[in-house]
């Protein structure tokens, strides 16, 4: 019988560097580029990715097989690229990534996880640790082994459309929530290769420490826009989560659109190359944002192979392209058949995703198997969302006078009255980066809203009424017991989310008015950040910060109704007027509304 030939690189009994040295001299240049190469799945057919050797299939936002598609159907999908890709000629494996940013957000029933924001309302770096344990198990159910999480972003400024992706203005708290990626790839061993990428196996993801470095810095919050904070001061606030990310031996790190005192990330050599990988010794695959390296001209892609040329020899890895593939890999190939690209550059990249992907297994379960679909928005998960909602509530204002609380609400009540927009609309509370890249509106996946968590907690005997924006007529004429009123920013995502008023759109504020001014009201605030408010706080009596909560809304009524104490805390600062932004624990002339780290507190009812 003819032997196989025996190939290092197979041997899973070999150390990962000896098995990416193999491999490296085994590949051609076509071979190498097909690594760097990330595509999108809609252009994925096995034409493609068997005649370019590509290395990296995405899902950007909103991208799935099938509306409502089921695990089982994300796991077919994966399966029949992935099967492609083994029978290139090496047989290297394709790594899947997709944008599991709270939760594996882009899949119908799968558990969605309170935004970044609310997780920094919760100081609690050990429930995001789990929070990343149970998100990597629904990402694999999907047959995914790659999370372009966590969102990093230290925002400074909440008319940024991306601050609900950042946990905290003050970067210590960023830093301890970067905890997650241990969840996400697994505890990294004693003996473990230090700031080499790390994932425990195939209950974990390799994740990603993103956007690097300084996209919540930006000038006045404009998203993709310039980062004019000094050396030092990108040292102090944007970078220290970097290094905690290294630590915990994050597999990769993407790229920020935006620049630094105005030159490009995509393109900035010294900060990539001289800082992460050599100052830093970061050893995983840096990966380009979404058409990155398009941007790095304007107009978009009016020079292609500028932009590859700039974005390569700056020390990018991966080009998460995503459609152009043959602009990519021919202008890549000519720049480095023109030595503009040296050869050493190409096989430090590639060594860098042959590592990651050595280093989590790939080579040894490339196939995605079937038997995690039933982690997908399991009960467990769908608890500890619950928790992190209960932990992430931040109670701004409680009672006229603070010898007369209203909260905790009673159950027992006679009538009472829910009201406002984001009342009763699973996909305001999401926010962005749910099913759809922007997320959206009314009942978009499997969940619980406010008003269902409200019913499902007061006392059988108590009659509750919903109405989104009622009169004050109606509020005044229904002698309700008090009204909790749920109002808010709609979805939003990126750029689009960018804001220069922060105002709550209408009916919000005239919900707020109508009801408060007729009944005892506690006003719940569903936003990715600070809003204005200062106007309408007279007029009410308890005002709680919600955030982004997720599918579980069941977590609010715990805590609105007494089973559970408030016990969130501000992770930014809540200004009094946008005129004073941007303003940040520490500043001078700090005059908020509510400062960073406020939060009122009560106690369960059990120990009232
Ligand atoms: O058709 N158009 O007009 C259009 C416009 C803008 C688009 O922009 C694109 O749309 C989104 C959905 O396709 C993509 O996800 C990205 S966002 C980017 O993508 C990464 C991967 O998803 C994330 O990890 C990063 O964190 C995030 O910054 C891009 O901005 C797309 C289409």
């Amino acid at each position: 019988t003819i032997q196989a030939e025996y190939m290092k690189y197979k041997d899973p009994n070999q150390p990962v560097n000896v098995r990416v040295k193999d491999l490296l001299k085994r590949m051609t240049l076509a071979e190498k580029i097909g690594q760097m190469t990330q595509i999108e799945r809609e252009v994925s057919t096995p034409q493609v990715l068997k005649d370019y050797f590509i290395g990296s299939i995405l899902s950007g936002g909103g991208s799935v097989p099938s509306p409502r598609a089921s695990a089982k159907d994300w796991v077919d999908m994966i399966y029949k690229f992935q099967k492609v890709c083994l029978s290139t000629r090496l047989g290297i494996p394709m790594i899947y990534g997709i944008d599991a940013v709270h939760g594996n957000n882009n899949v119908y029933n799968a558990t969605i996880f309170p935004h970044n924001i609310g997780l920094g309302a919760t100081r609690d770096p050990d429930l995001v640790k789990k929070i990343g344990v149970a998100t990597a198990l629904e990402i694999r159910a999907t047959g995914i082994p790659y999370a372009f999480a966590p969102c990093i972003a230290v925002c400074r400024d909440p008319r940024w459309g991306r601050c609900f992706e950042s946990y905290s203005e003050d970067h210590r708290v960023v830093q301890a929530m970067t905890q997650i990626i241990l969840g996400l790839q697994g505890d990294v061993p004693a003996n473990y290769t230090k700031k080499f990428p790390y994932v425990a196996g195939k209950n974990n993801v390799a994740a990603c420490a993103k956007h690097f470095v300084g996209d919540g810095g930006t000038h006045k919050g404009i998203n993709e826009n310039d980062t004019l904070v000094d050396f030092s001061g990108l040292l102090r606030i944007h970078m220290p989560a970097y290094y905690d990310s290294i630590k915990m031996g994050v597999s990769t790190v993407m790229l920020s659109f935006s620049s630094w005192k105005g030159v490009k990330m995509h393109a900035h050599r010294f900060l990539v190359t001289d800082f992460l990988k050599k100052k830093l010794g970061f050893k995983g695959f840096v990966i380009s944002d979404w058409t990155g390296i398009d941007k790095l001209t304007t107009p978009t892609k009016a020079n292609y192979t500028y932009s590859v040329e700039k974005s390569i020899n700056a020390g990018l890895d991966m080009v998460m392209v995503p459609d152009d593939y043959l602009g990519f890999i021919n202008n890549l190939t000519t720049l480095v058949n023109a030595k503009v690209i040296p050869k050493s550059r190409i096989n430090d990249a590639v060594r860098r995703i042959l590592r990651v992907k050595f280093a989590m297994g790939l080579f040894e379960n490339p196939l995605p198997d079937y038997s995690l679909v039933d982690q997908l928005g399991k009960k467990e998960h769908r608890e500890l969302s619950r928790e992190a909602v209960r932990k992430s509530l931040v109670l701004l204002k409680n009672g006229k006078s603070s010898k007369k609380p209203l909260l905790p609400l009673p159950k027992k009540a006679g009538k009472i009255l829910v009201a406002g927009s984001h009342a009763d609309n699973l996909g305001y509370q999401c926010g962005g980066w749910t099913i759809e890249w922007h997320g959206s509106s009314g009942n978009i996946t499997v969940g619980t809203t406010i008003l269902e968590a409200v019913r499902a907690t007061v006392d059988p005997s108590t009659k509750v009424v919903f109405s989104e924006n009622p009169d004050a007529g109606f509020v005044k004429s229904n002698n309700f017991s008090y009204a909790i009123v749920v109002v808010g920013e709609p979805s939003y995502s990126e750029t689009a989310g960018d804001s220069l008023n922060l105002t709550i759109p209408e009916p919000g504020p005239s919900t707020i008015q109508s009801v408060c001014g007729a009944v005892k009201c506690v006003v719940v605030i569903i936003s990715g950040r600070p809003v204005v408010i200062e106007p309408y706080v007279p007029s009410m009596d308890a005002l709680v910060a919600a955030w982004l909560p997720g599918s579980e809304g069941q977590g609010v009524a715990d805590v609105l109704f007494g089973d559970f104490g408030f016990t969130g805390k501000l992770p930014r600062t809540w200004f009094k007027s946008v005129d004073q932004l941007p303003m940040n624990v520490g500043d001078e002339n700090y005059d908020p509304l509510f400062p960073f780290g406020f939060g009122l507190t009560t106690k369960p009812r059990s120990t009232v």
